[in-house]
């Protein structure tokens, strides 16, 4: 109830602040974009209303839910259903000092999904076995079934698909620290022949050629000269591009399904048996329900991404072993964390010790490092995605796939018992005002809390209310055991600092104290 007034108070607060006139609504109903300009006061029947007039009278029985966008990619959707959500929004909205809002309307499913449509320059040259397994169409296969062979598609690396849906445009880092990430994380850099030589990056803008990581070429189109993309800096770990063959993970085509490792927002997890190699992989089964020319370009996207993130090879960081296309399944395959989720420890055993957390941390750090040091960034930092393997170590799993699969499957927040990703966003992701690195070291501080105390902060929250406490507060709140150290204490206060450019980096942070004494008190 406190909590309640709390969020209420700080609402009428930023409402007394600024008060704009009206407000500019976009909204986005299959790609059709239409915008209006709504005077106070905004209520949902007035927001619904103006949907109607826009689109047309009919439009109420054929739109399921209204979505607000919210980030600089949009990838942040919060559920429009009453005044309640409106007025939430409108606070985080003028909190931001934004006058505008971006809305998605999300039409009601078709039920059945009968084909799927081909992917472009498919490439299964020696993966797809055509044993005459025939796809029963259920919707997850009973454990130790043979997996369905017949498939639209194996998307080669070699495919076109890897094109950003945003052109993939590029900051160079010197500017201000801010570059694209999962979901378009390949840029240009200057070729050094080492992973860890980092130089200024240019502004590249991708071309839809420009993945081409399993051949000789890779093309982009850029205002600088001698540069390759991260698939080269990547490459350069194996010695000869014959040898990028051997190192890079194939998509298993053969294998059968074993039981089911967990569950998150977007499907189902299961062990997955290389028939083949004798191998276990785990596989990320995510249901197509509902198939449009966005969701397909989306899945493309992700296809031609997930073969390139293949190639991230580092022992902090879960492999992706590539991904398949069903008629009702996309399924990506990844390297088997026998220990399960950070997440799910913590649900078994309560909190971690702090000499645990320091460990993980470091853990987690390193991964961070390596993929910051590659241009990409995680997104999705949070212990439901830290994974562990037998012997009590953890690598950085998840990255890179949640805005697609957000886009995928139409969803706004988890549905299916997991506990989301909005109280582990950084502020300038939902200020959309900058999209950078060190929004995974604010996501740290926020999964270290949650390691201590078994929640990030704001845990008490809703996530709505969540992401307004983040944007509009200077510190977030959390209490720490009493007997967690200084150097902890000040670690967590530095990730979580709020000024984006006052923030350190992963590679900052990797000798802060708390890291480096293994004992302190
Ligand atoms: N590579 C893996 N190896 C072993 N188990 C895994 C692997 N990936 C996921 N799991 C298990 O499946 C569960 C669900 O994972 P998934 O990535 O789908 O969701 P999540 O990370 O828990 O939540 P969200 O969907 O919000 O990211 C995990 O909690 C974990 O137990």
């Amino acid at each position: 109830m406190a909590e309640q007034s709390n969020v209420e108070s700080n609402q009428q607060q930023v409402f007394q602040r600024k008060k704009p006139a009206g407000l500019t609504v976009k909204f986005d109903l299959d790609g059709l974009v239409r915008a209006c300009c709504l005077s106070k006061p905004i209520t949902y029947s007035n927001l619904l209303k103006c949907i109607q007039d826009l689109y047309g009278s009919r439009t109420s029985t054929t739109i399921n839910r209204i979505q607000c966008l919210f980030s600089r990619d949009n990838a942040f959707r919060l559920p429009i259903a009453n005044d309640d959500d409106l007025n939430n929004v409108l606070a985080i909205a003028e909190a931001n000092g934004s006058t505008k809002l971006n809305f998605l309307l999300i039409k009601k499913k078709i039920k059945k999904v009968s084909r799927i449509m081909p992917i472009e320059n498919n490439d299964d040259s020696g993966s797809v076995s055509d044993d005459g397994q025939v796809d029963n169409g259920c919707e997850s296969p009973p454990p130790g079934t043979i997996a369905p062979q017949k498939r639209l598609s194996k998307v080669s690396i070699t495919s076109k698909s890897t094109t950003s849906s945003d052109g993939g445009i590029f900051i160079p880092e010197s500017i201000d620290d801010t570059y694209s990430s999962g979901g378009s994380s390949v840029t240009s850099r200057e070729s050094s022949g080492s992973e860890h030589n980092s130089r200024p990056m240019p502004i590249v803008k991708r071309t839809a050629s420009s993945s081409n990581v399993s051949g000789s070429s890779v093309i982009i189109s850029s205002s600088y000269s001698s540069q390759t993309s991260t698939n080269d800096i990547l490459r350069t770990q194996c010695s000869c591009s014959a040898h990028v063959e051997k190192c890079t993970p194939q998509t298993p085509s053969n294998w059968k399904l074993g039981r089911q490792l967990g569950q998150g927002a977007f499907g189902k997890v299961f062990l997955c048996y290389d028939v083949d190699n004798g191998s276990e992989l785990a596989i990320k089964q995510i249901p197509i329900r509902e198939i449009n020319s966005d969701i397909t370009r989306e899945m493309k996207f992700l296809e031609g991404e997930i073969n390139i993130y293949k190639q991230l090879d580092h022992e902090r960081i879960v492999r992706y072993h590539g991904v398949l296309r069903t008629d009702d399944y996309l399924q990506i395959f990844m390297e088997y964390m026998a220990g399960g989720s950070v997440r799910e420890q913590i649900l078994n055993y309560g909190a971690l010790t702090e000499q645990l957390t320091r460990k993980y941390t470091k853990q987690i750090l390193t991964g961070l490092v390596y993929l910051h040091e590659n241009r990409f960034i995680h997104r999705d930092i949070k212990c439901a995605n830290i994974l562990r393997d037998i012997s009590g170590n953890i690598k950085l799993g998840d990255f890179g796939t949640s805005k697609r699969l957000i886009a995928i499957t139409n969803q706004n927040q988890p549905d299916s018992g997991t506990i989301g990703t909005a109280h582990w966003t950084a502020p300038e992701i939902i200020q959309g005002n900058i999209f950078g690195r060190k929004a995974d070291v604010w996501s740290l501080g926020c999964t270290i809390v949650e390691m201590l105390t078994t929640g990030p902060p704001w845990q008490h929250l809703q996530p709505i209310a969540a992401i307004f406490h983040i944007v509009t507060c200077n510190k977030p709140e959390y209490k720490l055991p009493e007997n967690v150290s200084k150097s902890a204490r000040e670690f967590i206060d530095t990730c979580l600092t709020k000024d984006y450019y006052r923030r350190p980096s992963a590679s900052d942070l990797i000798n802060h104290p708390f890291l480096c004494d293994l004992f302190s008190s």
